[in-house]
């Protein structure tokens, strides 16, 4: 097999993209030396390589994306989800031999190699997409400098994420309280905010433009651990409370279920996002499952069934809720176009709803943002009466 991409770096040595059902893949490395071995899943999104990437969601997940020239533009410190990669690889048809952008700083490849994160290009990403597609989502590893038994090896080793706790891996050891606001008010909507809500976000992994989204609408916002539990939330005295996206499966996390069982029974205005939307599930009784291969784009039709309105909308996740499983005091609120899967829910009994995909989608699409104003208003509610 012929590999005419250089990297411009000169770290460019022979990759392996190995997975579990035995495929091999021969390309090129762009990152750091060495191996990883995670869950391989594909993404469609067409730009977005630094949120992606960055994105704690991803977790043990080697991401592929079905794009084909990735890195163009290079890194830039803002552009980021948290603040290192948590994706454990990399897989990409073409990284450009210069990245250009007034906004960049460095190279995608260099970026990775000092983040000590494997990554291969150079690789037919369609092909290894329509795998991922009919057979499901799998272990893989991917090899810099290694054979590629060593990739099979360590892919066949992978036990996949079914029943992994992976959201207080990921999550912040200690409290703090979300600062950008003062850059908000000097440099945002250009307007003044007025003292607003106070929001205490549980961070399961929690991307950065969630609480971004949530201080451009004057909360104040504070972060507590995974495992903080209820108690602590509530001796906040908070408005309302944010279950984050995360990594891995929801189901383990009981921490997280029974805190929220307790936070929605009392009242407390509750909104969760992706894993934090698996958890409310969970702790209002329902079932989650893993899905085949995920939803992991930026251009996915969902509908609003109480509107009939769709909306294009940003996705990361691999388990889903049962929609079947949803006890009588839940609605239906949104529905994915795709497959039919469940989108969203609120309770009917308690001021709580969450959302499956990601409306704060970082580039975007922005369509389901208003979901913010909705967490706004039903705090406001709840405080005026
Ligand atoms: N982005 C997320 O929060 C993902 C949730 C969960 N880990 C899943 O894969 O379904």
């Amino acid at each position: 097999m012929k590999h005419p991409l250089k990297h411009p770096n000169g770290n460019a040595g022979r990759a392996i993209l190995a997975l579990a059902d035995g495929t091999l893949f021969e390309g090129v490395a762009i990152g750091a030396k060495g191996a990883t071995a995670g869950e391989v899943v594909f993404n469609t999104a067409m730009s977005g390589y630094q949120e992606i990437l960055s994105d704690p969601s991803y977790s043990r997940q080697i991401v592929t994306l079905t794009y084909p020239h990735i890195g163009n533009t290079g890194v830039n410190r803002e552009d980021v989800e948290a603040s290192r990669i948590h994706a454990a690889g990399l897989v990409v048809k073409d990284v450009p031999f210069l990245a250009s952008n007034f906004r960049s700083e460095q190279d995608l490849q260099s970026w990775l190699a000092e983040q000590g994160v494997v990554a291969i290009a150079g690789i037919d990403t369609r092909k290894l997409t329509r795998i991922l597609r009919e057979k499901g989502a799998q272990s893989g590893a991917i090899v810099a400098g290694a054979s590629a038994e060593e990739a099979l090896r360590m892919a066949r080793e992978f036990p996949g994420l079914a029943g992994m706790d992976l959201a207080q891996t990921v999550s912040t050891a200690a409290p703090y309280e979300w600062t950008e606001t003062e850059w908000m008010l000097g440099h945002g909507h250009g307007r003044q905010l007025q003292p607003g809500c106070h929001v205490v976000a549980f961070d399961f992994g929690v991307k950065a433009n969630i609480l971004r989204m949530l201080a451009q609408r004057g909360c104040r916002v504070t972060v507590l651990p995974a495992k903080a539990g209820a108690a602590a939330a509530l001796a906040l005295r908070p408005d309302g409370v944010f279950l984050s996206n995360g990594p891995g499966d929801p189901q383990p996390c009981d921490y997280a279920i029974e805190a929220t069982r307790e936070l929605i029974e009392r009242g407390v205005p509750t909104f969760g996002i992706c894993l934090g939307h698996q958890i409310m599930a969970l702790a209002s009784g329902a079932r989650t499952l893993k899905m085949k291969f995920g939803h992991h784009g930026a251009n996915h039709p969902v509908q609003d069934v109480e509107t009939g309105r769709v909306m294009i909308t940003s996705q990361n996740h691999g388990f889903a809720v049962d929609p079947d499983s949803l006890p009588n005091n839940c609605a239906v609120t949104h529905i994915s176009l795709f497959d039919g899967s469940l989108q969203g829910f609120r309770r009917t009994d308690k001021p709580a709803f969450c959302f499956q995909g990601h409306p704060e989608a970082s580039p975007g699409p922005h369509d389901l943002a208003p979901l913010f104003d909705r967490f706004v208003g039903m705090m406001e509610t709840a405080r005026h009466g």
